[in-house]
């Protein structure tokens, strides 16, 4: 009920119900233009009114929050991280909660992936799963093939005729297959990669803010494919249906089909069904769909840690004369020499802010209505964390544009813990921080001073930066052209 002399937050306006019009909704690097209009907004109001409502309400205009709506549903993007924090840490409780509509039962599969599905007991328990077989400890089982699969790559790589992001690729989902299912891939060009991606593609726009509005018309998901606009949408997610149903039930059978044929348990998939009652379907699906998860974004952040050698030549000098300094010229690069290279992990620490994979996360919906800084926002709105706004703050970071590995040393060589890594998001309270970021973590860093030490990575152009990535929901380098060659 609102009985609350509040107002939305600022932001554009749109048409009564139909709220912005589709046009109007940002798609290419869109976490930019939020940034943007947070600037124009926070101060649109006239001059008069701005000192009456703030005076009254004690309002912050300060860009903040951005608010609009489409087809009477609500969105909220924050761009700060102290609003971030009061807003979906500290009120995690109603705050913690997916979008989901009945065009979404659609692709009922999806939501049956751990970050889609509804803040509930089944994401309790699911979530729980998870978090037993990926937190920091229990990631150390997975060290000897990221060892293995890295080297295997650096080794590869001035040799293999594919891309080098056709090789990134392989190497962030051999490591995930392997990891999770055992199973072996020799190229991402193989069927069930390809699956993966697919649907991980098709997935990438419902992240973007405003863009799923249409779910929210009445009665929608019932129109038929060839009906025009409203019917090719549904037909859209009928088809994202499919394919995840494929990404997650092709590795999933073959992982059965090899267990049957050689008892092998060894994958996590495996240790997890040993334990595992097989009558117990509910926990056996949520087993199926642990896979079926976020290999993209460490792609993502390896690509970045290329291109960003190849436009600061002296930061991968740098690298590898801590590396040549530590571990000698032949020295190759494991775990345990992390405490002795600060540098390589102030470049990784860089990585993950100037180009966070998904610079604005995976939205949450709260549950109830809530009154921040005299602003409202009402139950069931879309609320997102403009990541990428975070991690370009000003404020906190000088020359945000540029890649400074500099900035995360400190005299003490001390480095905050994994959980003040933005890109993650943030966990005091945040309930849906990525549970897999201890897995992620381990392969993008080992990746980084194995490239430094084996390889020189050429240089390009220093311009225009933003032109080398993708627009889309996943940021990441759309081409690398740099090339790369091994160290003499
Ligand atoms: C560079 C690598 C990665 C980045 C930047 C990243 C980032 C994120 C972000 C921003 C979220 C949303 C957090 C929120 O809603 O507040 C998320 C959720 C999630 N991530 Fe990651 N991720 C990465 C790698 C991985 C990997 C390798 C896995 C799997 C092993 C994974 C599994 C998940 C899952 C399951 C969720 C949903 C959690 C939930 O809803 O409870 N992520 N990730």
């Amino acid at each position: 009920m609102t009985m609350y002399p509040y107002l939305y937050p600022p932001g554009p306006k749109g048409f009564p119900y139909l709220g912005l019009p589709n046009a109007k909704i940002p798609t290419k690097k869109f976490w930019l233009t939020h940034i943007e209009w947070g600037k124009k907004h926070g101060a649109a109001l006239g001059f008069t009114a701005i000192i009456i409502i703030t005076f009254l309400l004690s309002l912050s205009l300060s860009g903040d929050l951005i608010h609009f709506s489409r087809f009477s549903k609500h969105y909220v993007v924050i761009n700060t991280l102290e609003t971030a924090r009061d807003i979906l840490d500290k009120q995690a409780r109603v705050t913690s909660d997916r979008p989901h509509t009945r065009v979404d039962e659609i692709v009922s599969n999806l939501l049956d992936g751990l970050s889609q599905i509804p803040y509930s007991k089944q994401w309790r328990k699911t979530r729980k799963l998870f978090h037993q077989n990926l937190h920091a400890e229990s990631t150390v089982q997975f060290h000897p093939i990221q060892t293995e699969q890295v080297w295997l790559f650096v080794k590869g790589v001035v040799l293999s005729e594919s891309t080098l992001k056709g090789q990134i690729a392989t190497l962030s989902q051999n490591i995930m297959f392997l990891s999770i299912y055992g199973l072996d891939i020799s190229s991402n060009e193989e069927e069930m990669p390809t699956r993966n991606r697919e649907a991980i593609d098709t997935f990438e726009n419902s992240i973007i803010p405003g863009w799923d509005g249409y779910k929210y018309i009445p009665f929608i998901h019932l129109l038929p494919s060839w009906f025009p606009w409203g019917g090719r949408l549904i037909a859209t997610i009928h088809a994202l249906g499919e394919i995840a149903r494929e990404g997650a039930s092709k590795p999933w059978d073959a992982v059965r089909e090899k267990i049957k044929s050689d008892g092998n348990h060894a994958s996590l998939i495996g240790k997890l069904l040993s334990r595992t009652d097989p009558d117990n379907d509910e926990e056996i699906d949520r087993i199926k769909w642990f896979g079926f998860q976020f290999m993209a974004d460490t792609m993502s952040a390896i690509s970045t840690f290329f291109l960003a050698m190849s436009l600061y030549p002296d930061v991968q000098s740098k690298g590898q004369e801590e590396l040549d300094a530590v571990l000698g010229k032949e020295g190759i690069p494991t775990f345990d020499d992390c405490p002795s290279l600060p540098y390589i992990e102030a470049i990784f620490r860089e990585v993950m802010r100037w180009h966070p994979a998904l610079p604005m996360g995976v939205p949450h919906n709260c549950i109830e209505d809530i009154v921040y800084d005299g602003y409202y926002i009402p139950k069931g709105t879309t609320i997102y964390a403009n990541i990428w706004a975070m991690t370009h703050d000003t404020s906190v970071y000088e020359d945000a544009d540029r890649f400074i590995p500099e900035r995360h040393l400190r005299k003490d060589r001390h480095f905050d813990n994994i959980n003040s890594i933005l890109a993650y998001r943030f966990e005091r309270r945040n309930f849906r921080v990525c549970v897999g970021r201890y897995m992620a973590n381990d392969t993008i860093w080992l990746a980084i001073p194995s490239t430094l030490a084996a390889v020189d990575i050429s240089t390009l152009p220093n311009e225009n930066v933003e032109d080398y990535f993708s627009d889309g929901a996943f940021c990441s380098p759309h081409t690398l052209d740099c090339s790369v060659t091994p160290q003499v």
